[in-house]
């Protein structure tokens, strides 16, 4: 579904990734793994058409992306929800989720049952709908940042993060979500700087380090292997 191929990308002039090549196969769950200032945030970005591309190739789908923008990479299927939360915090959740939907041609009951699966996904925004996003935990907010790429209905999604500033037991149910989406054939491109967590629910794994690929393999390889450590240590050569 989603080919990187030797992608170079960065910030003005300053180059980032190098010679980068991901892969992500309908139906997969993909971890990107990675210390802080790896690239991953950076990846996602040069993916979703945020930042430029200094060289290499992505295709989505069967088409290239490189130089196509953001929101008509968005209308193709590809759902980024940045790390951080990127809510209406003075909208209530019910009006988040319709505002999720903007662009899209719906007719009302269809919209409702867009709403109610997502809400199928993460109940504990059912009885929350009418008040406002600004006001729900960090957890719920995480959930309802999900909720707004999911009632889009994309082909794929990429989270960054997922888990940032959130207690252990609310990651344990921000991941439980994340892996419903996974069985309902969800395709997901998953950003964690929480390793073992991610490589728990992701079929397969790629490690960044200083910009580049530096380890991949399935989940269980990963998990089970000495790589991931040394990946994060940088002692891969
Ligand atoms: N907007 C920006 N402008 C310039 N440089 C940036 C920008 N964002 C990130 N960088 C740089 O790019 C490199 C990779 O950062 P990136 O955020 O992609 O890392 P990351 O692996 O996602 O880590 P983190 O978990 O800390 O976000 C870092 O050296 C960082 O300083």
């Amino acid at each position: 579904m989603l080919q990187v191929k030797d992608l170079d990308a960065g910030y003005g002039s300053v180059p980032v990734l190098r010679q980068v090549s991901v892969q992500v196969r309908r139906g997969e769950t993909v971890a990107l793994l990675g210390s802080n200032g790896a690239g991953k945030s950076t990846l996602l970005r040069a993916i979703s058409g945020m930042i430029p591309v200094f060289g290499g190739s992505v295709e989505f789908q069967g088409s290239p992306l490189r130089g196509v923008a953001p929101q008509k990479i968005a209308r193709r299927g590809l759902c980024h929800v940045p790390e951080g939360r990127r809510l209406f915090a003075k909208q209530t959740v019910q009006d988040n989720l319709l505002l999720g939907m903007y662009g899209i041609r719906l007719t009302r009951a269809e919209e409702q049952e867009r709403i109610d699966g997502a809400l199928a996904i993460f109940p504990a925004l059912t009885t929350r709908l009418a008040d406002y996003a600004g006001f729900l935990s960090g957890g719920q907010q995480q959930m309802l940042a999900v909720a707004l790429a999911l009632v889009r209905q994309p082909d794929l999604i990429m989270l960054d993060e997922p888990s940032l500033g959130l207690a252990p037991v609310i990651i344990d149910e921000v991941f439980e979500a994340l892996s419903e989406v996974s069985r309902r054939g969800g395709t997901v491109l998953l950003v964690e700087q929480l390793a073992t967590r991610a490589l728990r629910l992701a079929d397969r794994a790629y490690v960044l380090a200083h910009g580049r690929i530096t380890a991949e393999g399935s989940a269980e390889e990963l998990l089970a292997g000495e790589t991931l450590a040394a990946a994060y240590l940088g002692d891969t050569h």
